[in-house]
Protein backbone atom coordinates (compact mmCIF):
# COMPACT_ATOMS: atom_id res chain seq x y z
CA UNK A 1 0.00 0.00 0.00
CA UNK A 2 2.91 2.11 0.61
CA UNK A 3 6.08 1.91 -0.13
CA UNK A 4 9.41 4.16 0.58
CA UNK A 5 12.02 3.27 -1.82
CA UNK A 6 15.65 4.06 -1.17
CA UNK A 7 14.60 7.80 -0.16
CA UNK A 8 16.99 10.18 0.90
CA UNK A 9 16.83 13.84 2.57
CA UNK A 10 19.06 16.11 3.24
CA UNK A 11 18.60 19.24 5.85
CA UNK A 12 20.92 21.66 4.31
CA UNK A 13 24.34 20.44 3.66
CA UNK A 14 23.87 17.55 6.14
CA UNK A 15 22.53 14.32 5.04
CA UNK A 16 19.92 12.37 6.80
CA UNK A 17 17.66 9.79 5.29
CA UNK A 18 20.19 7.86 3.51
CA UNK A 19 18.95 5.16 1.31
CA UNK A 20 15.58 4.41 3.39
CA UNK A 21 13.16 1.02 1.87
CA UNK A 22 10.20 0.32 3.43
CA UNK A 23 6.82 -1.09 2.46
CA UNK A 24 3.68 -1.08 4.43
CA UNK A 25 1.46 -4.30 2.87
CA UNK A 26 -2.60 -2.94 2.52
CA UNK A 27 -3.93 -4.50 6.36
CA UNK A 28 -0.71 -4.59 7.99
CA UNK A 29 0.38 -2.76 11.26
CA UNK A 30 4.74 -1.80 10.63
CA UNK A 31 6.22 -0.21 13.11
CA UNK A 32 9.56 2.40 12.43
CA UNK A 33 11.55 2.43 15.71
CA UNK A 34 14.94 4.33 16.41
CA UNK A 35 16.46 6.17 18.97
CA UNK A 36 16.77 9.82 19.35
CA UNK A 37 17.89 11.58 16.44
CA UNK A 38 17.68 8.92 14.25
CA UNK A 39 15.09 10.34 11.09
CA UNK A 40 11.99 8.88 12.67
CA UNK A 41 10.56 12.22 12.20
CA UNK A 42 12.23 13.06 9.20
CA UNK A 43 11.13 9.84 7.79
CA UNK A 44 7.60 11.17 8.53
CA UNK A 45 7.89 14.54 6.84
CA UNK A 46 9.56 12.97 3.61
CA UNK A 47 6.08 10.57 3.00
CA UNK A 48 4.01 13.49 3.90
CA UNK A 49 5.68 16.09 1.33
CA UNK A 50 6.80 18.32 4.13
CA UNK A 51 10.26 17.61 2.97
CA UNK A 52 11.95 17.33 -0.67
CA UNK A 53 13.61 13.94 -1.38
CA UNK A 54 17.14 14.24 -2.66
CA UNK A 55 16.53 10.42 -4.59
CA UNK A 56 13.95 7.73 -4.65
CA UNK A 57 10.25 7.46 -4.27
CA UNK A 58 7.51 7.33 -1.52
CA UNK A 59 4.55 5.25 -3.26
CA UNK A 60 1.45 4.91 -2.39
CA UNK A 61 -0.73 2.09 -4.60
CA UNK A 62 2.16 3.07 -7.53
CA UNK A 63 1.54 6.45 -7.59
CA UNK A 64 4.10 8.81 -7.04
CA UNK A 65 3.16 10.85 -3.56
CA UNK A 66 6.18 12.38 -2.06
CA UNK A 67 5.22 15.69 -3.07
CA UNK A 68 1.41 15.92 -2.37
CA UNK A 69 1.08 16.86 1.21
CA UNK A 70 -1.26 16.11 3.91
CA UNK A 71 -4.22 17.35 2.05
CA UNK A 72 -4.31 15.57 -0.78
CA UNK A 73 -3.11 12.53 0.93
CA UNK A 74 -5.93 12.76 3.40
CA UNK A 75 -8.08 12.92 0.55
CA UNK A 76 -6.24 9.99 -0.74
CA UNK A 77 -7.37 8.26 2.42
CA UNK A 78 -4.25 8.70 5.01
CA UNK A 79 -5.05 9.68 8.04
CA UNK A 80 -1.73 11.03 10.43
CA UNK A 81 -1.81 11.83 13.98
CA UNK A 82 1.66 14.03 13.95
CA UNK A 83 4.04 14.25 16.57
CA UNK A 84 2.97 16.72 19.47
CA UNK A 85 -0.61 15.80 17.97
CA UNK A 86 -0.95 19.10 16.22
CA UNK A 87 -4.37 19.99 17.40
CA UNK A 88 -6.32 23.28 16.58
CA UNK A 89 -5.88 24.65 20.34
CA UNK A 90 -8.15 27.00 20.47
CA UNK A 91 -11.03 25.11 18.58
CA UNK A 92 -13.45 23.09 20.49
CA UNK A 93 -13.18 19.26 19.83
CA UNK A 94 -16.27 19.11 17.37
CA UNK A 95 -13.94 21.82 15.10
CA UNK A 96 -11.39 20.15 15.49
CA UNK A 97 -12.99 16.63 14.09
CA UNK A 98 -14.51 18.67 11.04
CA UNK A 99 -11.61 19.88 9.93
CA UNK A 100 -10.32 16.53 9.57
CA UNK A 101 -13.48 15.05 7.87
CA UNK A 102 -13.46 17.94 5.59
CA UNK A 103 -9.77 16.99 4.49
CA UNK A 104 -10.63 13.73 4.02
CA UNK A 105 -13.43 13.98 1.44
CA UNK A 106 -15.42 11.08 3.27
CA UNK A 107 -18.70 10.17 1.48
CA UNK A 108 -20.36 8.96 4.74
CA UNK A 109 -22.00 12.43 6.63
CA UNK A 110 -19.66 13.76 9.27
CA UNK A 111 -22.78 13.38 12.09
CA UNK A 112 -22.84 9.29 11.30
CA UNK A 113 -18.79 9.47 11.12
CA UNK A 114 -19.26 11.22 14.34
CA UNK A 115 -21.55 8.05 16.20
CA UNK A 116 -18.33 5.40 15.66
CA UNK A 117 -15.98 7.69 16.72
CA UNK A 118 -17.92 8.44 20.03
CA UNK A 119 -18.33 4.83 20.49
CA UNK A 120 -14.90 4.47 19.92
CA UNK A 121 -13.78 6.71 22.22
CA UNK A 122 -16.58 7.56 24.67
CA UNK A 123 -14.66 10.51 26.73
CA UNK A 124 -14.71 12.65 23.11
CA UNK A 125 -18.75 12.39 23.05
CA UNK A 126 -18.75 14.18 26.92
CA UNK A 127 -16.36 16.57 25.51
CA UNK A 128 -17.53 17.87 21.92
CA UNK A 129 -17.55 21.72 22.81
CA UNK A 130 -14.67 21.79 25.20
CA UNK A 131 -11.74 24.04 23.67
CA UNK A 132 -9.06 21.50 22.53
CA UNK A 133 -6.19 23.28 24.75
CA UNK A 134 -8.27 22.72 27.85
CA UNK A 135 -8.13 18.71 27.07
CA UNK A 136 -5.93 16.72 29.61
CA UNK A 137 -2.94 15.52 27.28
CA UNK A 138 -4.57 11.90 27.05
CA UNK A 139 -7.79 13.42 25.89
CA UNK A 140 -5.76 15.36 23.54
CA UNK A 141 -3.95 12.31 22.30
CA UNK A 142 -7.23 10.64 21.82
CA UNK A 143 -8.99 13.58 20.05
CA UNK A 144 -5.63 13.73 17.50
CA UNK A 145 -6.32 10.38 16.83
CA UNK A 146 -10.64 10.36 16.24
CA UNK A 147 -9.55 13.70 13.98
CA UNK A 148 -7.18 10.69 11.67
CA UNK A 149 -10.21 8.20 11.60
CA UNK A 150 -13.29 10.60 11.32
CA UNK A 151 -12.90 10.68 7.47
CA UNK A 152 -12.85 6.62 7.29
CA UNK A 153 -9.17 6.40 5.90
CA UNK A 154 -7.42 3.12 4.90
CA UNK A 155 -4.23 3.77 6.13
CA UNK A 156 -3.07 5.65 9.46
CA UNK A 157 0.39 7.55 9.95
CA UNK A 158 1.38 8.05 13.41
CA UNK A 159 4.39 9.79 14.51
CA UNK A 160 5.22 9.11 18.18
CA UNK A 161 1.60 8.74 19.46
CA UNK A 162 2.56 8.08 22.75
CA UNK A 163 5.13 10.71 23.62
CA UNK A 164 4.15 12.58 27.18
CA UNK A 165 1.28 9.91 28.23
CA UNK A 166 1.56 7.93 31.27
CA UNK A 167 2.76 3.97 31.23
CA UNK A 168 -1.12 3.44 31.73
CA UNK A 169 -2.53 5.71 29.19
CA UNK A 170 -0.30 4.66 26.88
CA UNK A 171 -1.42 0.85 27.10
CA UNK A 172 -4.83 2.33 26.77
CA UNK A 173 -3.71 4.11 23.35
CA UNK A 174 -2.25 0.82 22.21
CA UNK A 175 -5.02 -1.19 23.24
CA UNK A 176 -6.83 1.55 20.62
CA UNK A 177 -4.73 1.41 18.10
CA UNK A 178 -4.72 -2.60 18.12
CA UNK A 179 -8.50 -1.67 17.69
CA UNK A 180 -8.59 -0.06 14.93
CA UNK A 181 -6.12 -2.51 13.04
CA UNK A 182 -8.54 -5.34 13.73
CA UNK A 183 -11.11 -3.08 11.90
CA UNK A 184 -9.00 -3.22 8.68
CA UNK A 185 -7.16 -0.22 8.59
CA UNK A 186 -3.35 0.06 7.22
CA UNK A 187 -1.16 1.21 10.11
CA UNK A 188 2.42 3.06 10.18
CA UNK A 189 3.56 3.66 13.92
CA UNK A 190 6.36 5.39 14.42
CA UNK A 191 7.54 4.82 17.69
CA UNK A 192 10.18 5.29 20.53
CA UNK A 193 8.50 3.03 22.75
CA UNK A 194 9.89 -0.20 21.13
CA UNK A 195 8.60 -2.41 23.22
CA UNK A 196 5.10 -1.45 22.87
CA UNK A 197 4.81 -0.88 19.50
CA UNK A 198 6.80 -4.41 18.35
CA UNK A 199 4.20 -5.98 21.08
CA UNK A 200 1.46 -5.20 18.42
CA UNK A 201 2.90 -4.61 15.28
CA UNK A 202 3.38 -7.40 12.37
CA UNK A 203 6.60 -6.22 11.40
CA UNK A 204 9.10 -3.96 11.57
CA UNK A 205 12.18 -1.62 10.76
CA UNK A 206 14.84 0.34 13.34
CA UNK A 207 16.25 3.04 11.93
CA UNK A 208 19.33 4.20 13.01
CA UNK A 209 21.57 7.60 12.37
CA UNK A 210 18.70 7.49 9.04
CA UNK A 211 19.77 4.26 7.70
CA UNK A 212 17.33 1.09 8.02
CA UNK A 213 19.92 -1.50 10.59
CA UNK A 214 17.18 -4.09 11.02
CA UNK A 215 13.90 -5.12 9.71
CA UNK A 216 11.71 -8.36 10.21
CA UNK A 217 8.32 -9.41 11.20
CA UNK A 218 8.03 -9.00 15.15
CA UNK A 219 9.59 -11.96 16.12
CA UNK A 220 12.42 -11.55 14.30
CA UNK A 221 13.13 -7.77 15.43
CA UNK A 222 12.15 -9.28 19.11
CA UNK A 223 15.23 -11.57 18.93
CA UNK A 224 17.35 -9.37 16.81
CA UNK A 225 20.98 -8.39 19.02
CA UNK A 226 20.75 -4.86 17.89
CA UNK A 227 17.58 -4.00 19.15
CA UNK A 228 17.73 -6.56 22.41
CA UNK A 229 21.00 -4.30 23.00
CA UNK A 230 19.42 -0.76 22.81
CA UNK A 231 15.69 -1.66 23.93
CA UNK A 232 14.62 -4.90 25.18
N1 LIG B 1 14.63 21.44 10.24
C1 LIG B 1 15.78 20.85 10.55
N2 LIG B 1 16.96 21.45 10.25
C2 LIG B 1 18.14 20.86 10.56
N3 LIG B 1 18.25 19.66 11.17
C3 LIG B 1 17.12 19.03 11.49
C4 LIG B 1 15.83 19.58 11.20
N4 LIG B 1 14.89 18.72 11.66
C5 LIG B 1 15.55 17.68 12.20
N5 LIG B 1 16.89 17.86 12.09
C6 LIG B 1 17.93 16.93 12.56
O1 LIG B 1 17.78 15.68 11.90
C7 LIG B 1 18.04 14.61 12.80
C8 LIG B 1 16.83 13.65 12.81
O2 LIG B 1 15.72 14.32 13.37
P1 LIG B 1 14.31 13.62 13.53
O3 LIG B 1 13.39 14.63 14.12
O4 LIG B 1 13.91 12.97 12.26
O5 LIG B 1 14.65 12.49 14.60
P2 LIG B 1 13.72 11.46 15.32
O6 LIG B 1 14.23 10.09 15.01
O7 LIG B 1 12.30 11.74 15.04
O8 LIG B 1 14.08 11.79 16.84
P3 LIG B 1 13.14 12.01 18.14
O9 LIG B 1 12.72 10.65 18.57
O10 LIG B 1 14.09 12.64 19.11
O11 LIG B 1 12.00 12.90 17.74
C9 LIG B 1 18.33 15.23 14.14
O12 LIG B 1 19.73 15.26 14.31
C10 LIG B 1 17.77 16.64 14.04
O13 LIG B 1 18.50 17.56 14.81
Amino acid sequence: MLELSNVSTSYGPVAMLRGVSMTIGKGELVCLLGPNGAGKSTTFKALTGLLPLDGGAVRMMGRDIARLGTEKLAALGVGFVPEGRRLFPTLTVRENLKLGYDASGCAIPFETRLELIHDMFPRIRERMNQQANTMSGGEQAMVALARALIGDPEMLVMDEPSLGLSPKLIDEYFETVVRIHAEGKTVLLIEQNAETALSISDRGYLLVRGRIAVSGTRAEMLRDDTIRHMYL
